[in-house]
């Protein structure tokens, strides 16, 4: 029989410590209470973490100096630390932590690792002007080269000592003759192709490819509704990777260039190693897209060896004489130092031709189009550089009117629309430049910044500058999210206009900045300039107007979330009238 008079004795053990005890064997004894017990867990984690983790700048002396350490912003859970707020909304969270430093600059943790995140363009300076050996831009570009682009690690040696000659073909791209040279295809494919735009046809198999991917419906002989986006990202490419790499390759690959854009969307997937078969959406997509890019560009190559080697090559290739320099010069270093085919990476080189250059001429366009009287500003500007003449004709058969542009008069003598491509690309682009620290640094700034304070930085960790944070930085940029066709635009000594690029890097910054900066601004001027001069363009939705959509953040220059349809028209010629 049970002793209902028993009652165990008082435990010796100090009071705070018993109740702690009771209270968890309390909790666990119902399975509701093991769930607030791993909520209570977790929030006393979390709130623990999040005053501790944070440190403030401090003085600091590393190699004989004085400096500060940087700000970190305090976090809610070890290891993670910011890394979900920046998965999910980056700029939100670096936007926040940029206006509550004193100098733009601030330390995340991202997984376990710390990223000095800059945006004071005076610090920007001082960290590009450091040494390689300090400040490394090689391993961060193997890792993206192998996880994005899908170079075996085998073939990591022989880019480790070819690295200089595979680069050399890409410096060219800012040099002249070379610059011209490689500019020559892609300008005459934009004259020959804008004219040819719109092909009015009703039926898709008599439409242009571009058209066809814009989903361009027929409304009558003179008029087409079309997807703005999709045409002019297409129209650029359907010149530059002609003007590049030849005009067979995309004769024979048709959907080149839409498994660019579908790889490029799969970026972050490739970047944390997903393999294709990951059942979430766009690994797959991207991972085929990839694949297929690869098979073009190794037969491509073959067919280069071939060519070279004298041997017969496939007679859909021609006689691929209007490769251009880069590819070739690459091609042979590719091949005389060895490179297997499927080590040869110059999908690198299609993909950056193509995913920014191609997007921003669609917002160029847009802003263009869609601001009131900027139009007819942009069109007096260019008519000297942009002509268009008579076609020739025989009975009633007329050919398309000849398109010229003079792509040198456009880069120096149209400042406002040279100011308005600067603008498109500050509101559109989120250029990032990631560093690892070989060794402890200390971080000058510019001297003729208002910020004077050098800052250390440690072995180990990363400096990242995203350069958009100071791009739409309000201190620097009045109404950042506003476009403003002559922010760019000053006024020299004489009273003549010109335009001045001023703090922005929309193509990164220091030895690994864009290579083809030069070679993008001539192509999408000149693009924009010929569209303008050549179609009248407006929206399809007449009743709601121009409407500017919202960004979806891509790898550098923004999609737009929705496609804008508009009409376009040829315009009518002084000969016609
Ligand atoms: C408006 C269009 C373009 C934009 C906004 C742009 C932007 C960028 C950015 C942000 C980077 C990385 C910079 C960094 O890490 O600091 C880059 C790198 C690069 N871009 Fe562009 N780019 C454009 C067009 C082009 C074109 C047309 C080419 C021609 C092939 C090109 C070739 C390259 C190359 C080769 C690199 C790698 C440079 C290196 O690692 O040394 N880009 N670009």
């Amino acid at each position: 029989m049970a002793d209902d008079f028993y009652e165990p004795l008082p435990t010796a053990v100090s009071y705070p410590w018993a109740l702690l005890t009771k209270l968890h064997s309390d909790l666990l004894s119902s399975p509701d209470t093991v769930i607030i017990a791993i909520f209570v867990t977790i929030f006393v984690i979390g709130l623990t973490t999040r005053l501790f983790s944070g440190s403030e700048s401090e003085a600091d002396r590393v190699a004989g100096k004085d400096g500060r350490t940087v700000w970190l912003l305090p976090y809610w859970f070890p290891y993670v630390g910011h890394g979900y707020q920046f998965l999910t909304n980056p700029m939100k969270l670096m936007r926040e932590a940029r206006d509550q430093s004193t100098h733009g600059i601030f330390a995340l943790n991202l997984g376990g690792t710390r990223h000095n995140i800059i945006s004071d363009p005076g610090l920007v300076k001082g960290v590009m002007q450091k040494k390689e050996s300090e400040v490394q831009f090689h391993p961060i570009s193997w890792w993206i080269v192998e996880r994005f682009f899908g170079i075996p690690k085998r073939a990591k040696s022989k880019y480790d000592s070819n690295w200089d000659g595979l680069m050399q073909p890409l410096h060219n791209l800012m040099r002249e003759p070379h610059l011209s040279n490689m500019l020559k295809g892609t300008i005459l494919g934009l004259k020959t192709n804008i004219p040819q735009m719109i092909s009015f046809a009703r039926s898709e198999i008599d439409q242009q490819p571009w058209e066809r991917f814009a989903k361009a419906a027929y409304i009558s002989n003179s008029e087409t509704e079309i997807g703005l986006m999709a045409l002019m990202r297409d129209m650029l490419g359907n010149a530059s990777v002609p003007g590049l790499f030849g005009s067979a390759l995309m004769e024979k690959h048709p959907e080149l260039l839409h498994d660019v854009y579908d790889m490029d969307e799969g970026l972050l997937f490739f970047l944390m190693g997903l393999p294709a078969y990951t059942p979430w959406p766009g690994v797959m997509k991207a991972h085929a897209a990839r694949f297929r890019l690869w098979q073009a560009l190794d037969d491509f190559q073959m067919a280069l060896d071939a060519t070279v080697d004298d041997k017969p090559v496939d007679a859909s290739w021609g006689d691929l004489d209007d490769v251009s320099e880069l590819i070739l010069t690459r091609h042979s270093t590719f091949k005389n130092q060895g490179f297997e085919v499927e080590e040869r990476g110059d999908l690198s080189i299609l993909w950056a031709l193509t995913v920014n250059a191609n997007l921003v001429v669609f917002w160029q366009l847009l802003y263009i189009l869609a601001t009131p009287g900027l139009l007819e500003r942009v069109r007096a500007e260019l008519a000297p550089f942009v002509k268009i003449s008579r076609p020739e004709s025989i009975g009633k058969i007329s050919e398309a009117p000849k398109l010229t542009i003079d792509y040198e008069g456009l880069s120096k003598n149209c400042h406002l629309f040279k100011s308005i491509y600067f603008e498109a690309l500050r509101l559109n682009s989120q250029p990032w430049s990631v560093r690892s620290l070989g060794s402890d640094v200390i971080i000058p700034s510019d001297k003729k910044s208002s910020n004077s304070v050098p800052y250390i930085m440690h072995k180990g960790e990363y400096i990242t500058v995203p350069h958009d944070l100071h791009m739409l930085d309000p201190k620097y940029f009045k109404n950042p999210t506003t476009f403003d066709p002559e922010r760019f635009l000053v006024q020299k000594e004489d009273g003549s206009l010109a335009t001045d690029q001023g703090t922005i890097r929309p193509y990164g910054a220091g030895p690994s900045m864009c290579k083809g900066r030069i070679f993008a601004e001539k192509e999408c001027l000149a693009l924009v300039a010929g569209v303008l001069m050549f179609w009248d363009i407006e929206p399809a939705d007449t009743k709601a107007g121009w409407v500017i959509p919202g960004q979806k953040k891509t790898t550098a220059v923004s999609l737009p979330v929705k496609e804008v349809r508009v009409r376009i028209r040829r315009r009518r010629f002084e000969w016609e009238e």
